[in-house]
């Protein structure tokens, strides 16, 4: 369950969990412990996050860390001029095994961001574009958390595993084919479940639906060196050791990486009418320290029921504060049926119009309405941010994925304005 307080020992050694204290002077099976803090010691209860591991070497057994190339990570969100108008990237090129290879690491793109992360404020969108696993290498994110959009065969390895790794944690990620994926990073602050209201107790993404993993070790020496790479104040860094990092014994605590599968949400939606605004599909949310703020809200348009009466069912046209990134993991998007593809993106930034394209506007608006599938088979997701997003260079030139006629969906749109004649019949 999600934020749950857990324990977990690897069957092989029991009894490694020390009872009734965290520093024994010597540990069970002569392990060393290790706290991992997700939040300030000092936090609130409520916010408060820390985990015990029982190791076989602590974590800083390794040789000291250098500089590595970043290849298109990047922090900078003056890269290029700022850009109001309404972007769509193609389907992000996954490179060819055959051609290079290219693991989740090396694959990894910034896109957009907003913010500043070395005073722990703001969020940065990443698209990974990779063939290859992850050998003898591992990954963690001084910076902040990773949500890692939702992929067949991606498998993580981690001293904890998974694969929305919280700030710190190493984990190494296997594919078995050329996989593309979306990250939302969040630095500062953690992932919630959204508060529910007048919902009630129940709905949205249930916490006991959040997986979290089992300890499991490997005493493996590497003699030829395994490799810790760390993403620091948006730099890479790499350290060479001569052990697997993955080698925790037993833990408990809070911090833990966590997943989820989206088919569990359970959606609330219109079954009256009108159109409900999108938080009602929030999954997680990165709350600022504004009431009701997110600096980063992870929403998803899974498969649903559309039922509402004399309604325009789509998402309206609109204009909004905060930035709106989307992605597609599967299927197809009801305000846009050609054009916005798997594996692609839009952003609409704050204030800039959107809305449904031209076509989509002129079938909802003649359709019978007749209770209806939205979607089947289908997962969009969008990452909502009150940051007013800076897209990258790569983002903007070198993905050359950006799609130079996305504005034209809307040209066909035209007056249907009839001045004489109240059509259709007005408000009830
Ligand atoms: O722009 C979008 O497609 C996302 C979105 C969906 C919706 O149902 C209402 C508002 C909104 O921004
Ligand atoms: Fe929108």
């Amino acid at each position: 369950g999600f934020g749950n307080e857990c324990a977990s020992e690897d069957p092989r050694c029991p009894g490694s969990l020390p009872e009734g204290q965290n520093n024994p002077q010597v540990c069970p099976y002569n392990l060393y412990a290790e706290q991992l803090s997700g939040s300030a010691f000092t936090c609130p209860r409520s916010t408060n996050k820390r985990s015990w591991l029982y190791r076989i070497l602590p974590s800083v057994s390794h040789k000291p860390f250098e500089s590595i190339d970043e290849g298109h990570v990047t922090h900078n969100w003056d890269e290029v001029d700022p850009d109001p108008n309404q972007l769509r990237w193609k389907p992000f090129e996954i490179p060819k095994a055959s051609q290079k290879k290219v693991d989740f690491v090396s694959g990894l793109h910034t896109l957009c961001g907003a913010g500043d992360i070395k005073s722990n404020n703001g969020i940065a969108i990443h698209i990974f574009l990779c063939n290859t696993s992850m050998e003898n290498r591992c990954f963690y994110n001084s910076d902040g958390d990773f949500l890692i959009g939702e992929f067949l065969r991606l498998q993580t390895r981690s001293l904890l595993t998974d694969p929305w790794p919280q700030r710190g944690m190493r984990f190494s990620i296997d594919v078995f084919e050329e996989t593309r994926g979306y990250i939302l990073e969040v630095y500062g602050v953690h992932f919630e479940l959204p508060d529910l209201g007048p919902i009630g107790a129940n709905g949205l993404a249930n916490p006991r639906d959040f997986l979290i993993p089992v300890a499991w070790y490997e005493d493996r020496q590497v003699p030829a060196g395994y490799t810790v790479i760390n993403k620091y104040q948006g730099k890479l860094f790499a350290a060479k050791q001569d052990v697997s990092p993955f080698n925790v014994v037993a833990w408990h605590g809070n911090y833990t990486p966590y997943k989820y599968n989206l088919k569990n949400f359970m959606v609330i939606n219109s079954v009256a009418f009108d159109h409900a605004d999108p938080s009602i599909f929030t999954v997680l949310t990165a709350k600022s320290v504004r009431p009701g703020v997110a600096i980063a809200d992870f929403v998803i348009f899974p498969p649903r029921w559309g039922v509402a009466d004399k309604t325009f069912r789509p998402p309206y046209y609109h204009r909004n504060c905060m930035s709106e990134f989307m992605g597609l993991i599967r299927g197809h998007y009801e305000a846009k049926q050609g054009g916005f593809l798997p594996g692609g993106g839009s952003l609409h930034s704050t204030m800039t119009p959107h809305g449904p394209d031209a076509d989509c506007f002129e079938k909802a608006s003649k359709v019978k309405l007749a209770p209806e599938r939205i979607a089947d088979g289908t997962m969009a997701f969008m990452f909502e941010s009150s940051l007013s997003l800076a897209v990258t260079k790569w983002g903007l030139k070198a993905s050359r994925c950006l799609d130079e006629n996305y504005h034209k969906c809307w040209e066909p749109l035209k007056s249907h304005f009839t001045p004489n004649s109240r059509n259709p019949a007005g408000p009830n």
